[in-house]
Formats: C-alpha cells, structure tokens, sequence
C-alpha cells in the first residue's frame, strides 16, 4: 500500500472530487460511516460522549459522526469550534446544518468564549479539531484544548490525525500539545507518521476506512514511502520449477558465533535453510563443531582455525551471498578477519549485529562496503554507527542520508521495520509483533536476508520481502506459543510456513 504525503492525499481527494463526480459531502459520509463502525464494534451507546469538531473538514467529519451516533442511540455532547462565528469551512457549515436538523442536539458553539463543558475519565472523545488541514503547531486556546482533552483521561477517538498531529514529518510539534488518540481512524491511507515509535502514544491504534478515492489517482500518483503486505510480497517471491535442483536455489555463507553465542549461527542457519537455500555453510569458530552439527545437520559447517572465535573470513567455498555478524563477538581476531572482508569482497552482503558493532567502533569501513549491501541495525546498533538520535524520526532521517551516501540497504528494525533503499524510498513492514521482542530474533533474520540474497533476489527485494517472512513467522510463532511464550528458534521454525502462507492463492 502507498503512503502518501498529506499534499499527496489532498490532491487524490480532489481529483475524486472532479473526474469522478463525487461530492466532497458524500466523501465526509463515507468517512463519519467509517470512523462510526469502528466505534459500535467497541462501546455501547450508554458511553458518555464528547464530540469536538473544528472549523474545516475534519471538522465537518466530526459533525456528521455525531448525527450517526446519536442515530445509533449515543447521547454525544458536541463541541464545535466557530471563532468569530464565520469562521466554518462551507462543507462544515452545511454538516452543522445537517447534524441540528435532527433536533435536541446538544452543541455548545464556541464563537467568542472558550468554555467547554466538563469531561471525565470515563468520556469517549471524537477528536475532529483539526486534520490534515493543519498550518502550524497548536496555540493558545487550541494548544489548550488538546491539553485538556489529554488531561481529562478520556478515551479519544481521533478523525484521520489526532489533531496537532502532522500525517507527515513531526520535527516541530510537542506532544503534549497534541491530542493523544486511543484509536486513530484515517482516510484512505495511513500516514507516514504512525510508523515512527515516537508517535505510537499520540496515534494509539490505527485503523483505515476506505472512502473509494480515485484508484487511477492512487495508481498514477507517485510516492517514496509505502506500507508492505502480503500482495506484495507475494508478487515477487518466485514459484519452483518442476526441474531444478539445490544447485538452483544459490549457496549462502554465514560467519556466525563464537564460544557463548553459537545460539546465534543456529538461528540463523535455521533462518537460511527454512528460506530456501539451495545450500548453507556456517563458518564458525571450532567451538562450534558438535552444537552445529547437532542443531542443524543439514548446513555444512566449516571450522575456523581458532577455537573460540572467527579469526579469518577468507570464503572458503564458492558462495552466491554472505552473512555475517550474528554472536560473532566483537575481539581483535574478528574485527581484523571483517575487516579484510569487507575490504575484499565487493559483492552485497549482510551485516548484522556484532558486525555493525565492528563497523562502530572504525567507522570508515562504510567506505569499503559494497554497494547493495544490507545492514540490519536495531535502533541502538545504527546509533553507534551513525550518530546517536534524538528521535526515531531523525533516526529514520539520518538512515536516509546514509543508504544514499553508501548506496547500502538499511532495515531499521523495531515494531514498523523500515527498510531504507539509496532512491529514497521506504517500505514499513506490516507484519510481527511484540512476542517477536526476544533474543536472537535478529538472527532469524540476517539468515533469512542471507538465503534469499543467495538465491538471487536483488537486495532491494530480498531485505523487503525478508523482514515480511520474518515478521509472518513470528506472528505465526505467537499464534501458537503467545506474547511471553514465543522463542526465536520458534520464529526460525515456522520461516516456511510464512513463505507458504504467503505464496498460497
Ligand atoms: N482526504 C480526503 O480525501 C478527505 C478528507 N476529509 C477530511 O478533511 C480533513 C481536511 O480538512 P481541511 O482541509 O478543511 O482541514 P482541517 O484539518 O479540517 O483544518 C482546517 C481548519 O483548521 C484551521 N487551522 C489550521 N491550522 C491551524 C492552527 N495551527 N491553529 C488554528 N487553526 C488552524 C484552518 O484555518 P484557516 O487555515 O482556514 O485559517 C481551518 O479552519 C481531513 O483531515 C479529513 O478529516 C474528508 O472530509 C473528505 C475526504
Ligand atoms: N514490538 C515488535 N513488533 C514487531 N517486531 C518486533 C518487535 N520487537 C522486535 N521485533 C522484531 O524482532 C527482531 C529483533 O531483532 P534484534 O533486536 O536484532 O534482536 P536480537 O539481536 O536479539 O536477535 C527485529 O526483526 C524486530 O523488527
Ligand atoms: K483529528
């Protein structure tokens, strides 16, 4: 699915508007009969409610979930925001209109006063102050608003943005300014901002209510940002020819673990083999010999020459893609063998955990990496390398900067996965979940990035299609085992099960 930028989405709603003849009124209907759904699947009519509505459309989406509900039985009590009296968008106007014909709403219109009527904890607010309508940053009374809606520990249902809140980037706002939502409905997309953690407490749950917008506009209209989902990964992963054989399906190299963390190479060998391919050889510190050998009998493993740690990362075997970096530690021995490495071979690989920790401490190996190679940092690892960040925002801004620069991909692990390509582009993935919050689930990862690397995706596709299997696994995993009770080796387990799911018709 694409993510538009709110000029994006303003320009779709218009060309809806003129080429296909639907009203801007029929639009709000569609919106409020969405928003409206969403809450007779969760509260009963008895709930104390609280409309606020603003000067413009999102306001006028406001009024008309009003009329909806009080149709459906709810006794709402709305707010709405007319400064001066003559400050309404015609659309809001005209919803106003429609929403009093019903008789016996009760409206409080605050046109010079700012009073509004007391709001409890246990109020249902609809938040339909501002939307993507949005100029600046909240103040005064509007700022004031916000905060008391906040305050009130009222349960807040925000109309396509909590209000104060951009669809976009987010650099200027505070969040205590903003209307914090419980649930965020919005139009037809989501927006870029409710992938960045730092924005979880003010969107809350999302939703999307599809209002029919033009499809040729959505098709037609170009974007950097999308939301990834099974289509799309379906799209690209290819089916098996009846002839063929392993030799068809690559030869992936991993370095992975030393003496404590050959948990580590299991899982991502796990991850590689359950991926598909074709053959899988672990190089890994001799330490590693009977646990390898024992947990995953069907990868080759190649033993380093020392014991406890990989000392050199010469390949040895004629590969089609390399991994590196799951428990491989971080002494001298490894840093010079990844070094030499990353000096040598100019074939995108994949860099994971202890490997990025390497590359933090000399940075000017980003130099030498190959273009198309795929780092796979959490927030923490990309910060060591690149600079410690103020937001997940800038996070997200700086790892843009970066896979530019180095022409590298960036998978910025957490609960929207951003996979960061050198064009600009960015594909949250939509899968997993927080039973996916448990060690060694990184490592899944790098050797299901790995495997499909191996088997010839180009890196774009691999990481973006990866981070999907990996995320359905864990979902899968957590289906049976639960929030608490699902491990990594779990995760690394039903790997195949994901690609099945995802490739059935
Ligand atoms: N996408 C779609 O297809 C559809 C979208 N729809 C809905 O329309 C919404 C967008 O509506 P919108 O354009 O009327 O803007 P909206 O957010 O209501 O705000 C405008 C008002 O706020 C004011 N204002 C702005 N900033 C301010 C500030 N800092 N401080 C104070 N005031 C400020 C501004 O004042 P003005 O700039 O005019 O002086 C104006 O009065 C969208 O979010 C969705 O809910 C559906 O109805 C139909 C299909
Ligand atoms: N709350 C969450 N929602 C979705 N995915 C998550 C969540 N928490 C963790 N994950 C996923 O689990 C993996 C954790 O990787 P990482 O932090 O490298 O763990 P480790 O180093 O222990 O292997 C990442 O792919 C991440 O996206
Ligand atoms: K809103």
């Amino acid at each position: 699915m694409k993510i538009f930028s709110t000029e994006h989405i303003r320009n779709i709603d218009r060309v809806t508007i003129e080429e296909e003849g639907v009203s801007s009124m029929e639009l709000i209907h569609r919106v409020a009969e969405g928003v409206v759904n969403e809450i007779l699947s969760r509260w009963s009519p008895s709930k104390p409610t609280m409309v606020f509505a603003g000067a413009g459309n999102n306001g006028a989406d406001a009024l008309i979930v009003a009329k909806l509900l009080i149709e459906a039985g709810f006794n709402p009590h709305v707010v709405l925001i007319n400064v001066k009296g003559d400050s309404l968008s015609p659309d809001c106007r005209a919803c106003r209109d429609e929403l009093l014909r019903l008789g016996n709403v009760a409206m409080t219109e605050i046109v010079h006063t700012s009073h509004i009527p007391t709001l409890t904890a246990d109020h249902l607010v609809i938040d339909g102050l501002f939307g993507t309508g949005l100029r600046n940053p909240l103040e005064g009374g509007y700022m004031a608003m916000a905060r008391y809606i906040n305050e009130s520990g009222a349960t807040v249902v925000s109309i396509d943005v909590p209000s104060g809140m951009y669809g976009d980037w987010n650099s200027r706002i505070l969040a205590r300014n903003v209307v914090h939502a419980d649930l965020t409905v919005a139009v037809q997309f989501p927006r870029l901002a409710f992938f960045l953690s730092d924005n979880a407490p003010i969107v809350g749950q999302w939703k999307v209510v599809d209002i029919g917008l033009s499809r040729r506009a959505i098709e037609q209209t170009p974007t950097k940002y999308f939301f990834i989902e099974k289509d799309d990964v379906r799209r690209v992963l290819k089916r098996r020819p009846d002839f063929c054989s392993k030799a068809d399906f690559g030869h992936a190299l991993l370095f992975t673990g030393c003496y404590g963390m050959m948990g580590a190479a299991v899982l991502a060998a796990r991850g590689a083999l359950r991926s598909g391919v074709g053959k899988l050889t672990v190089h890994a510190p001799r330490c590693g010999f009977s646990v390898l050998q024992t947990a995953v009998p069907e990868a080759l493993y190649l033993p380093d020459r020392n014991e406890n740690v990989i000392s050199d990362m010469t390949p040895r075997v004629n590969f089609t893609a390399i991994g590196v970096g799951p428990g491989i530690g971080t002494n001298d021995a490894t840093r010079g063998a990844l070094e030499t490495l990353i000096k040598t071979i100019k074939r995108p690989m994949v860099f994971d955990a202890d490997a990025l920790n390497i590359i933090s401490r000399t940075p000017a190996l980003m130099d030498h990496i190959a273009p198309g190679s795929i780092l796979t940092p959490h927030a923490g690892e990309f910060d060591r390398i690149f600079g410690s960040q103020a937001s997940s925002e800038t996070r997200l801004l700086r790892a843009l900067e970066v896979a530019h620069k180095y022409k590298v991909i960036i998978v910025l692990k957490g609960r929207y996965s951003a996979t960061v390509r050198p064009d600009g582009k960015i594909f949250f993935n939509s899968t997993g979940s927080a039973a996916m919050a448990t060690a060694g689930s990184g490592d899944v990862l790098t050797g299901i990035i790995t495997s499909l690397l191996a088997q010839g995706y180009k890196s774009e596709i691999a990481a973006t299609a990866a981070v999907y299997i990996h995320g359905l696994a864990g979902d899968i995993a957590a289906h049976v085992e639960g929030e608490y009770g699902s491990l990594s080796g779990d995760i690394a387990a039903c790997v195949g099960k994901a690609i099945k799911a995802i490739m059935q018709v």
